[in-house]
């Protein structure tokens, strides 16, 4: 059995006075991609957003429940949030590269964790630009700024970012709805070489890509997991009428 990286139970979420979440138990993999749909405004970046505790950032957020990182609650007052967002990386709908060089960019978590070597910041930059398919158009313009690169070279840029910094989970927030398709493919074709190191969590408004990538699919309805499953499974025989309907597309 693999083993749960990230475990959550009975997780509710409220803005001020509105339940966004209303009980999520989700339990993500090692070395799995998990896809999240739903229709609009369904929660799923609310919840994903849980997960490195980005919501800390937006007033008159209350969470309960329990959300466990191997074993740890993250909520926990002795929690370290920066360490946990270094274990728990980002990557966000629109490419939001910095204003630096690509290489800058990429080495950005470690030069702020410290690392000033040259040897190392060259290397780190090297294989996670690799990691991220991007190393063969950029390495003879490392030193250029990342925002002269077309939006899914910067995707990849950021992608490198997160890999920079080694973490164990990459949560991504509809990474490629910002894209056309060939770059949508590169990253589409990226995860899946990503997936044997890392766990990967992934919201998508597109249904052909959380059943091309995904091992999983957790389907969201207005703040609750109606049913989540293997992907394949689900796609082909979902067990909710729920679920059936937002497949077949008559709702969402
Ligand atoms: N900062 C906020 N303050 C108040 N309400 C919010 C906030 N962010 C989200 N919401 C509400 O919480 C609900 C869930 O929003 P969320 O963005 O998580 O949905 P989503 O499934 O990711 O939607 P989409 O697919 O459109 O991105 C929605 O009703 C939304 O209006």
């Amino acid at each position: 059995m693999k083993k749960q990286v990230i475990t959550s139970r009975d997780v509710h979420l409220f803005y001020g006075d509105f339940e966004a979440l209303t009980g999520i138990d989700l339990a993500f993999n090692e070395h799995e991609i998990t896809a999240m749909i739903g229709p609009s405004g369904c929660g799923k970046s609310t919840y994903l957003r849980i997960l490195n505790r980005m919501n800390d950032l937006i007033p008159n957020v209350k969470i309960t429940g329990d959300i466990e990182l191997e074993g740890k609650n993250i909520y926990a007052p002795d929690t370290d949030v920066v360490q946990l967002r270094k274990q728990v990386g980002m990557v966000f709908q629109q490419p939001n590269p910095f204003p630096f060089s690509i290489y800058d960019n990429v080495v950005y978590g470690l030069r702020l964790a410290g690392i000033k070597d040259r040897a190392q910041l060259d290397e780190a930059a090297e294989t996670s630009l690799k990691a991220a398919a991007i190393w063969d158009e950029v390495k003879d313009k490392l030193h250029e700024s990342a925002l002269s690169l077309s939006g899914g070279q910067q995707q990849r840029v950021c992608i490198a970012r997160v890999l920079a910094v080694r973490p164990e989970v990459i949560l991504m927030d509809e990474p490629t709805s910002a894209l056309d398709p060939i770059s949508s493919t590169q990253i589409e074709n990226m995860l899946l070489e990503l997936r044997s190191q890392y766990t990967i969590i992934l919201v998508t408004h597109n249904m052909h890509q959380a059943s091309r990538i995904s091992d999983k699919t957790a389907f969201f309805l207005q703040g609750r997991v109606v049913e989540f499953d293997d992907t394949k499974k689900m796609f082909l025989n979902p067990k909710e009428k729920e679920t059936e309907d937002y497949l077949n597309g008559r709702f969402g």
